[in-house]
């Protein structure tokens, strides 16, 4: 069995928790409250720049030249593919760049990129690489499974686009390098000894993801 297959089973509640949220049930019907996703897409917009952040540590932490290509490689497709794309959907719905700038952050988005930057600072290139797989092959594991549902291509669902994105050949084939990169590392710097160390960085990684879409879902609730 490879790492992210070992990851998952041993993180199986978190993972269940984050990606059969039912923030991403309500994207694939298009049940999903308006409000909820606006408040979700601005929060993701100041993801994505400390996720970019997260990238440029990635290369710093490289050991090797060919690392540092491929984490150089990651940081380019946020900054001139994902981020753009972002910003069109943003537009879409009626947010401008400087409105997404003007955003307060959120705790949770804080919370969850705190931490994947701190568990990079603090350990290895392997630690980093964890903590950033939830979200990277996550993504698409998410919107893959989204893609299949018989609501998700409706022209009347208004996060089709959304769920296009990241089920895309584009985006699918970030994730699948980053998991094969993942792979790569786990078998040269996973050793028994760190085990537990990785898994634990990994649950908390996934439990935050959860916590994200439970920050966008709450907004979209009736107040009680
Ligand atoms: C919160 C979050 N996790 C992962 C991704 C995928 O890049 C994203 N855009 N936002």
């Amino acid at each position: 069995m490879g790492f992210f297959e070992r990851l998952k089973i041993e993180a199986s509640g978190e993972w269940r928790d984050y990606t059969e949220h039912p923030f991403t049930n309500g994207l694939a019907d298009g049940s999903l409250p308006e409000a909820a996703f606006r408040h979700y897409l601005a929060q993701d917009y100041l993801f994505l720049v400390e996720f970019a952040r997260a990238y440029a540590l990635l290369v710093y932490k490289s050991p090797k030249l060919a690392d540092m290509r491929e984490a150089a490689a990651g940081l380019s497709a946020i900054l001139d593919v994902e981020m753009n794309l972002h910003v069109k959907l943003c537009a879409g719905w009626g947010l401008s760049a400087s409105d997404l700038e003007q955003t307060s952050p959120a705790v949770e988005m804080l919370a969850y990129t705190r931490y994947v930057l701190d568990a990079g600072m603090r350990g290895d290139l392997l630690a980093l690489k964890v903590a950033l797989a939830p979200c990277v092959i996550g993504y698409a594991e998410i919107a893959t499974r989204l893609a299949s549902h018989p609501d998700a291509n409706a022209a009347k669902n208004p996060y089709h686009f959304w769920i296009a994105e990241y089920a895309g050949v584009p985006y699918q084939e970030v994730a699948t390098k980053a998991r094969a990169h993942l792979e790569h590392l786990a078998n040269l710097y996973a050793t028994p000894a760190r085990e537990a160390e990785l898994i634990a960085i990994f649950k908390e990684a996934t439990r935050l993801e959860a916590d994200f879409w439970e920050m966008g879902w709450r907004v979209g609730q009736p107040v009680e």
